[in-house]
């Protein structure tokens, strides 16, 4: 069958679908509640007592779902009256039995995390009498994770029954939304709803995939906050076992890292935001982004990796912000090169034109304060547990208001390989503690400037001799090469005196 005829049918389907809808509604206006009330209204007071009465019996007898369906539709039909479509809300209201609650995915422009909560517990609802189940393999486990895979989900607590639906809008909003019979109103607002909320939060927490997001050309975002950012599973092996950097440095981040993690209640006692930001700074090659593999991997924090380069202006900065998740690091790599840092544009030449000038602006509309607004202004305070991480080659490029403490609390160095690092970089690949050879490598490292990952490369080829001894006469070859490179160029380049 074609894909136009397959389409065709789709739209017959739900059109055939509408319909019927609007005509039980119509069945149910012409047979009960005309009859009733008429189009005018005199004896209001006994009219309402036999609405009551046709309620009640559909409450008693009609299984969920269906006497949920049937009583919305009656309510429907009793709204179309001229009389009650002069009512208040809250007269009307007293004829429908239901309330209902949506928890949307995007909700104020904010990632809504009660939505999360409630689809993870819906999922975990399975058991032999469900349908619809999907089923996964999670990397690192044995056994198959199944999940319900059902759109409507019904529900009971402490002998109150609930029904819950998941849906999308025709805007492409999710949402999950939950009906519910108003005699439940307390529990349903209060211990049940803490309860699944908790739940879902508890099994998320179990679960938990470290994920990396990327940002999408602003041109790809749809209505409604979706799409801003795509994401993968991450699985960089890094941690900080395996960087190569002075173990003293190395566990001096650690700490600040998990003190941070641990520091709720701290950054409530002092009345700051709960984020922290690092600066990563060195030569190519020293392990920048080496390390926030690491520092996701050591936090179980996902990387919102953020390329300023497709971001049109100081608005979608923020939007991008916001859409964010707690529990996150917020990345800027090679921020020197990603914005103009000089702050305000330089005055064209004369004979620029307008257009063009515009078209410039737009090109690259993201400035220096929109993005100290959205690393310490109200902006960021709407977001919790974040971590930001710049990294540059040139630390001196750097606006200096945009490095000061506070902003970046801590600034990190990473430097060409020394000592202490070649000893990590030779467990990790070689796995040795120690050689003969050691010795003269380290006093060659001291004596140029090769960086780490010059040397994991070197370390990593078999140049003609195989084993150990090979890999590391290889790196004495390459680090003399380097050497003798050094003096040659220092013997050419003049000296100012
Ligand atoms: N300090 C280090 N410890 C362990 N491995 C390192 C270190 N530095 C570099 N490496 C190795 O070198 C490779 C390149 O490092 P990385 O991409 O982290 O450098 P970078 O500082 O981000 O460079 P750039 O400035 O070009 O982005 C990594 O895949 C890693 O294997
Ligand atoms: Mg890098």
């Amino acid at each position: 069958m074609s894909q136009t005829k397959v389409r065709k049918d789709q739209k017959l389907l739900l059109l055939q679908k509408k319909r019927s809808k609007r005509n039980l509604t119509e069945i149910l206006m012409e047979s009960i509640v005309k009859p009733m009330f008429g189009d005018n209204i005199t004896t209001i007071g006994s009219k309402i007592a036999g609405l009551l009465f046709i309620i009640e019996t559909l409450r008693r007898y009609l299984p969920g779902q269906l006497k949920i369906t049937i009583q919305e539709l009656l309510f429907n039909a009793i709204q179309r009256l001229p009389f009650f479509k002069k009512c208040s809300d809250k007269t009307l209201v007293f004829f429908s039995p239901y309330a209902q609650i949506r928890f949307r995915e995007i909700e104020e422009y904010r990632y809504n995390y009660a939505y999360s909560a409630i689809k993870t517990y819906l999922g975990a609802q399975v058991n032999s009498q469900v349908k619809n189940l999907k089923g996964s393999l999670v990397k690192g486990r044995k056994s198959l994770d199944f999940k319900r895979d059902d759109d409507k989900v019904e529900d009971e607590y402490e002998g109150v029954k609930l029904w819950w639906e998941v849906l999308k809008s025709t805007a492409g909003v999710k949402m999950c939304r939950l009906t519910f019979h108003r005699s439940n109103w307390e529990v349903v607002t209060g211990p049940y709803l803490r309860h699944v909320v908790e739940e879902g939060k508890s099994i998320e927490e179990k679960k938990k995939k470290v994920k990396l997001f990327m940002n999408n050309p602003s041109s790809n975002w749809k209505m409604q906050m979706k799409n801003l950012w795509s994401s993968i599973e991450f699985e960089h092996p890094a941690t900080f076992d395996t960087m190569a950097m002075d173990p003293e440095k190395k566990e001096e981040i650690m700490s600040d890292l998990l003190g941070f993690r641990d520091g709720e209640e701290y950054y409530k006692k002092i009345g700051k935001a709960w984020k922290r930001g690092y600066l990563l700074h060195g030569p190519p090659g020293t392990g920048k982004s080496t390390m926030i593999a690491a520092m996701a991997n050591l936090m179980s924090y996902s990387i919102y990796d953020l390329e300023l380069t497709s971001i049109e202006n100081n608005w979608e900065l923020k939007k991008l912000l916001l859409a964010t998740t707690s529990k996150s690091i917020i990345v800027i790599e090679d921020i020197d090169c990603s914005l103009d840092l000089t702050g305000e544009r330089e005055v064209k030449e004369d004979h620029q034109s307008n257009a063009e000038i515009k078209k410039e602006k737009k090109k690259n509309a993201v400035t220096l304060s929109g993005l100290l607004n959205f690393i310490d202004g109200i902006w960021s305070a709407c977001g919790q547990e974040r971590i930001l991480v710049f990294t540059t080659n040139h630390l001196g490029k750097l606006d200096q208001a945009l490095i000061r403490r506070g902003r970046m609390d801590m600034h990190i160095e990473l430097s060409y390989c020394r000592s202490y690092a070649f000893k990590i970089l030779a467990k990790n690949y070689l796995n040795l503690d120690s050689h003969p050879l050691f010795d003269e490598i380290e006093i060659l490292l001291e004596e140029t400037c090769m960086t780490p990952a010059d040397v994991a490369e070197n370390l990593m080829v078999k140049d003609g001799e195989s084993g150990v001894d090979g890999s590391l006469k290889g790196l004495i070859r390459a680090l003399e090469q380097l050497k003798s490179n050094h003096h040659k160029k220092k013997k050419v380049e003049p000296t100012f005196k």
